[in-house]
């Protein structure tokens, strides 16, 4: 295929990526695609290189070897910052800030008008069930809570790519569906979504998966295709036949 049909027909392209920090190699030879409005799953063991690479894809940090290409663009590119909904593993919230002030704070990173801003930080809070609390200060936050805010801030600006890092770590099972629920929405509406996780069932409700082990990509495909390579019956037996162990 032509390089820039490629880059059309794929959201996100990384090709032979290698990452180290310092004398330490932490990726090895990565290559993955991803289509528009679909969900990539990033599966694998802690300290198996899901943020590193999370972190690639972003735009935040650059690979050592090999590229990534993100809507067509090759990364990291500063301008593509506001087509991108991020959001860390650690909640960067500011505790002494209502939620609804957190969301001010960095909406006005982008370009959004004053009420259409304001009109943003009320839908989202709807969305994530926040509005009751939207007021309070964010120290008072349950962990649930914080990790909804966060969300909700990679949502504000209407990014078409979201890029979470476990998302629902820590969470239950009930505010884990919510997040799904609002994933999935997202996905419906053209959004498409790379996310760690290291739940398997979570790993079931992705397109594509990426099965990381020590740095290495050990199996990808949909989860029915990884299956079927594995000649498994489930994603955590496929993981552990590939080569993966446990997670
Ligand atoms: N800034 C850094 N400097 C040095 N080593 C790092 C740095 N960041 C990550 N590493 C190392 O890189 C490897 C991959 O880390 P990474 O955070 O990408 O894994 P992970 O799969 O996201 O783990 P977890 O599920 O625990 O978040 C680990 O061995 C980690 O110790």
């Amino acid at each position: 295929m032509e390089e820039a049909t490629k880059r059309n027909t794929h959201c996100v392209i990384v090709e032979h990526v290698d990452r180290s920090y310092g004398r330490k190699q932490v990726l090895f030879d990565i290559s993955l695609r991803l289509g528009h409005a679909q969900i990539l799953g990033l599966l694998g063991p802690s300290g198996s290189g899901k943020t590193t690479l999370i972190r690639l894809v972003a735009g935040i940090d650059r690979p050592d070897r090999g590229v990534v290409h993100l809507l067509g663009e090759r990364l990291p590119r500063l301008s593509m910052m506001g087509r991108i909904g991020y959001m860390a593993q650690a909640d960067a919230l500011y505790g002494d800030l209502t939620a609804r002030e957190n969301m001010g704070f960095f909406a006005s990173m982008y370009p959004l008008g004053r009420s259409r801003k304001k009109e943003r930080i009320q839908v989202v809070l709807d969305l994530l069930g926040l509005t009751p609390d939207a007021d309070r200060l964010v120290r008072e936050y349950s962990g649930g809570m914080k990790r909804r805010l966060s969300l909700g801030i990679a949502l504000l600006h209407q990014p078409p790519v979201l890029i979470l890092d476990e998302p629902t770590i820590g969470l239950d099972p009930l505010l884990r569906q919510t997040i799904w629920e609002e994933l999935y929405r997202q996905k419906d509406a053209g959004v498409t979504i790379i996310i760690s996780t290291h739940a398997m069932d979570e790993a079931e409700k992705c397109d594509t998966l990426g099965m990381l082990r020590e740095g290495r990509l050990i199996g990808s495909g949909s989860p029915g295709e990884v299956k079927a390579a594995a000649d498994a019956q489930t994603i955590e037996e496929a993981f552990i036949r590939l080569g993966g162990g446990g997670l």
